[in-house]
């Protein structure tokens, strides 16, 4: 794969080209300069590269106009900008705009290797994940495209954030994308994590910034808050849209000053924490309520991530419900193997208002339930095998429901089994409880061969 891949390296300082690729030079890699972005946007539509190294100040064009230029053309190439003012803000405003990275100049060349490398890698794990082969990222299980748009952005922003708000329905996995944000970030401070609907409002800025002894009754000494334990790494704030407002205002003025005052303090303590907030909730319309601050928000939200729910990736059912199958199986000791295909049928159906956190439960409790190798449907909980009966909603055509034929049922399953063996007949038929012949004769009849 390697062979194939090629970078375009723009700057109208020749010195720092030449250095530039001599530092990225390594076999595979086919390098391309331009010392003016008009003949460096040329070279981008010749040769169609992975990535585009561009300074960010240069006569005539900017850095900024290369990248949508880029972007127009084909917005799958990375582009990595460089520039020696680098702010936070800036950095993450370019990777808005669809940049990659964003490094200052005079460039560590280590760190452009190491970046330089994890894009390429990540594009070539993109194109994997898209041809099946890999799915996983940072302990998140995904084959739909909106999730994967979702890691390639984690990745990108990570190195770079202050503060960023993660939005979604509950059980989305909003958790574990905050994790993955710190991972990817580089830090060396630790991940802590505050749920914001299971604080007291009164103790709400002592956890928070720590109390000094005597600040209230029972505070008979000392504490540390979460800033002090998240110095050099990620404060989590989960369900942020749970927070009262005076504590808000103090968040923010944490955030923007980068110190904080304990309880009962007088001497701010400065701190290095990276906020990640989350919420299931309409931030808007609480602002609109008076119940979450404007200024906070836009804070929070200068990088917005948005997780989508299940039911909008149903291309991931499949393959969340087989590793959670995989956990439980280990977890209770149990020899199972897979789903059957009409299980995983009705489990692409359901509309998962839980998201991923109900289809975990489901999975847990059917591995509980289920005897053999296999789930079955009759380890699912009813209103998932019947909804149409329990939830009086009309019958759907995807599977079950009164709309398909026998026939077309029949077909739906087989192309299931096959697809989940790998086109490997034999285990189709297991899965499906029929021999090998009887269902190389379906698929003959149904033109699947
Ligand atoms: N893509 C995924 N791959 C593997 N496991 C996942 C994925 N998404 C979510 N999970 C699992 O589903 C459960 C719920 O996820 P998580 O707690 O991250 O959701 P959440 O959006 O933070 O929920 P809430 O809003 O209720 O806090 C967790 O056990 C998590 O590990």
């Amino acid at each position: 794969m390697i062979d194939s891949v090629s970078i375009v390296v723009i700057d109208d300082n020749l010195g720092s080209l030449e250095l530039l690729s001599a530092a990225l030079a390594r076999p595979g890699l086919e390098i391309f300069t331009a010392s003016n972005p008009v003949d460096g946007i040329e070279l981008v539509k010749q040769h169609r590269p992975r990535l585009v190294l561009t300074d960010l100040v240069m006569p005539g064009m900017s850095g900024l106009e290369v990248l949508d230029h880029v972007v127009a053309f084909d917005p799958a190439i990375d582009a990595i900008l460089m520039t020696a003012h680098y702010t936070t803000e800036t950095a993450v405003a370019a990777i808005r705009a669809g940049a990659a990275d964003y490094l200052q100049k005079p460039v560590k060349l280590s760190l452009l290797r190491e970046r330089v490398s994890a894009l390429i890698d990540s594009a070539a794990r993109r194109q994997r994940a898209h041809s099946g082969a890999e799915m996983e990222f940072e302990g998140l299980v995904a084959r739909s495209d909106k999730m994967w748009e979702l890691f390639a952005m984690i990745e990108r922003v990570a190195p770079h954030f202050r503060s960023i708000l993660i939005k979604g329905p509950t059980g989305a996995g909003k958790d574990l994308i905050a994790q993955a944000l710190h991972l990817r970030g580089g830090l060396k401070g630790r991940f802590v994590v505050l749920n914001c609907s299971a604080v007291v409002e009164t103790l709400f800025e002592s956890e928070l910034f720590g109390h000094v002894k005597g600040a209230f009754t029972g505070a008979d000494r000392d504490k540390a808050g979460l800033f002090d334990l998240a110095n050099g790494g990620t404060l989590f704030l989960d369900e942020i849209g749970d927070m009262p407002m005076a504590t808000q205002a103090k968040l923010l003025r944490a955030i923007q000053n980068q110190e904080v005052m304990p309880v009962g303090g007088l001497t701010p303590k400065r701190v290095n924490v990276r906020i990640v907030a989350a919420t299931h909730k309409d931030l808007k319309s609480a602002i609109a309520e008076g119940k979450f601050r404007e200024d906070l928000y836009y804070r929070l939200a200068m990088v917005e991530l948005a997780v989508p729910s299940l039911r909008d990736r149903p291309e991931d059912i499949a393959l969340l419900a087989r590793h959670f199958m995989r956990k439980f199986a280990h977890e209770f000791a149990k020899p199972i193997d897979g789903l059957t295909p009409r299980a995983t049928l009705v489990l692409e159906r359901h509309s998962w208002p839980g998201n991923v956190r109900e289809l975990e439960h489901v999975i847990g409790r059917a591995c509980m339930l289920t005897e053999g190798h296999l789930i079955d449907v009759d380890s699912l909980p009813d209103h998932l095998v019947q909804p149409e009966r329990l939830n009086g909603a009309a019958p759907d055509d995807c599977g079950f429901g009164t709309t398909l034929t026998l026939e077309e049922q029949e077909k739906r399953l087989v192309t299931q089994a096959m697809k989940e063996a790998d086109g490997n007949q034999s285990e189709a038929a297991r899965r499906l409880g029929i021999g090998r012949d009887a269902l190389r004769y379906k698929l003959k009849r149904y033109d699947l061969l």
